[in-house]
């Protein structure tokens, strides 16, 4: 498993103002939107490409395209949907997929409430977007789904992260070179709730709301 932390102060500045709890919706949305496309810049490194000709006014030159099949961005939601447009302007042909999944506040099992992706997955690369890696639980039950439909491998975008749910990760899936995680941030650990600490607070109500 591939792990990258984004180290650059465009991605720090933007997720101190989304950590700041005065911070109001409509801003905390314009913030994931524009951090995904910093982080997305460093998740689709490897994405497959072909090479392809380009007319110019001028003269012909080699030009790449994004490889057939088209790469699939899953968003979890609710919160992943906040990360769906940013990536899915830096990557216009990507298919879409969704999983809805719920973590029980009290349990901490994951509910899966919805799913809505193709039934073939079989050679495509996948960008899972979710802003918080808290326990690990949510993305470790995505990535399974995935692989269980055939993703060639899959990359997880998270705004921010704990070091638990990053061991649990890394004990699932260590030794898959098909798993990547793009991170804006590390933080210092879990609270007795299973948040994150310093962290943001709960994603989703401050992206939309509390509506649960
Ligand atoms: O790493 P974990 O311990 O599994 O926690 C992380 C999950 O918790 C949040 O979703 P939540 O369950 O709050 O659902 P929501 O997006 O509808 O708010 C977050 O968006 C992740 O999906
Ligand atoms: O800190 C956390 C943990 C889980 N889910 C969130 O939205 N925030
Ligand atoms: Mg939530």
């Amino acid at each position: 498993m591939r792990v990258q932390v984004v180290d650059h102060p465009l991605v720090a500045h933007k997720v101190s103002v989304l950590r700041d709890k005065n911070t109001p919706s409509p801003v905390f949305r314009q913030l994931t939107d524009e951090l995904v496309t910093l982080l997305a810049y460093e998740a689709t490194r490897d994405v497959k490409t072909v090479e392809i000709q380009v007319q110019t006014p001028v003269a012909t030159t080699k030009g790449i395209a994004f490889a057939k099949p088209t790469p699939l961005v899953v968003p979890i939601l609710r919160a992943g949907l906040g990360m769906l447009e940013g990536m899915t302007r830096l990557v216009p042909t990507a298919e879409v997929g969704f999983l809805g999944m719920a973590r029980n506040e009290e349990t901490l099992d994951i509910i899966t409430y919805a799913e809505r992706l193709p039934a073939d997955l079989t050679g495509r690369q996948v960008f899972v977007l979710d802003p918080m890696l808290a326990t690990g639980g949510t993305l470790i039950e995505s990535i399974k789904f995935l692989f269980a439909r055939g993703a060639a491998d899959v990359t997880c975008i998270c705004l921010i992260a704990a070091p638990e749910g990053l061991a649990r990760l890394e004990e699932a899936y260590g030794d898959n070179d098909k798993v990547h995680l793009i991170l804006g941030a590390l933080d210092e650990k879990l609270d007795e709730n299973s948040y994150i600490v310093p962290g943001l607070g709960d994603a989703g109500d401050r992206l939309y709301g509390v509506a649960h």
